[in-house]
């Protein structure tokens, strides 16, 4: 196994905010962490790579503690994307992106062949080799997530952690560097809210609900239109799409239970 969680709980001033969750996630898959608003999804991505360390269980790595690697082993395997992560300094977009190196070099060591290659190619993979010298902060929300995920993609790493990487991204952005993650070797775990982009682009899911673990599987065996009104309150019709094959969620309009109304339209 890549990344394994063992019961593995964190509370945080008096409150438990993820609940003896465990999970095995087998090397090279694409994992979609859903569950709705403060479920626990990002807490759960903090304590899977070590920033957050765990009141009860373990996070073990290829079968090794996490507390057992050196911080500089986990930075190397491990990159990391967070939402909204933003800096003060005036940087370019290839500024951040070598920022991905780092963990590979030392204070002595230059810069190589293979820093620049593995910086070309990320930029290359994020459609941003053009603007290498725009200044970070000129960036739209979009363009900066997807530096973001070049910066990540350029450390090479083993594991990538994404916290809802097609936040800020436009339809077109969101297919591509989702796409993008499923086709990378590397082993993956998102935190999404889009149910059908999960669908199309995770081979595994975990479902979470006020910080447990509800679900956890193929999409198919996740994504029911029972656990679905169980975890979100939403009804839901879900089918195979005859267009891409994969399941499709369809969101039904809340029934007016006073009335028995039929369906009425969201607006
Ligand atoms: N450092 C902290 N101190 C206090 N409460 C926290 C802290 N970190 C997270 N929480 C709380 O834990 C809960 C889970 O938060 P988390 O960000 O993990 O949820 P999430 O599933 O990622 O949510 P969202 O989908 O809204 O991003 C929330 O209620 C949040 O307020």
């Amino acid at each position: 196994m890549s990344i394994q969680a063992h019961g593995v709980s964190w509370s945080t001033a008096g409150r438990l905010i993820v609940d003896d969750v465990s999970l095995a996630i087998t090397p090279g898959e694409t994992v979609g962490l859903l569950g709705p608003n403060g479920s626990g999804k990002s807490s759960l991505l903090r304590l899977l790579c070590g920033l957050r360390r765990a009141t009860e269980g373990v996070v073990t790595f290829d079968d090794a503690p996490l507390e057992q690697l050196s911080r500089r082993e986990i930075a190397r395997r491990l990159a990391l994307v967070e939402q909204n992560a933003t800096t003060d300094a005036d940087v370019t977009v290839l500024d951040v992106v070598r920022l991905g190196r780092t963990p590979w070099r030392s204070i002595l060591s230059g810069w190589h062949e293979e820093d620049s290659a593995a910086v070309e190619q990320a930029l290359a993979q994020v459609g941003m080799t053009t603007r290498r010298h725009q200044s970070w902060h000129t960036l739209s929300g979009g363009e900066r997530q997807r530096v973001h995920i070049a910066r990540a993609l350029a450390q090479r790493p083993q594991e990538l952690l994404l916290d809802e990487p097609t936040n800020h991204l436009d339809i077109q952005h969101q297919l591509e560097i989702l796409a993008l993650v499923r086709r990378l070797s590397t082993t993956c775990v998102m935190a999404l809210h889009d149910l059908n982009l999960a669908a199309m682009f995770c081979d595994q899911l975990v479902l979470l609900k006020e910080g447990r673990l509800a679900a956890a599987g193929k999409p198919e065996s996740v994504l029911t239109s029972q656990r679905i009104l169980e975890v979100y309150g939403v009804e839901t019709v879900i089918e195979r799409s005859p267009h891409h094959g994969c399941l499709h969620v369809h969101y039904l309009p809340r029934r007016d239970t006073s009335t028995q109304a039929p369906l009425t339209p969201y607006a």
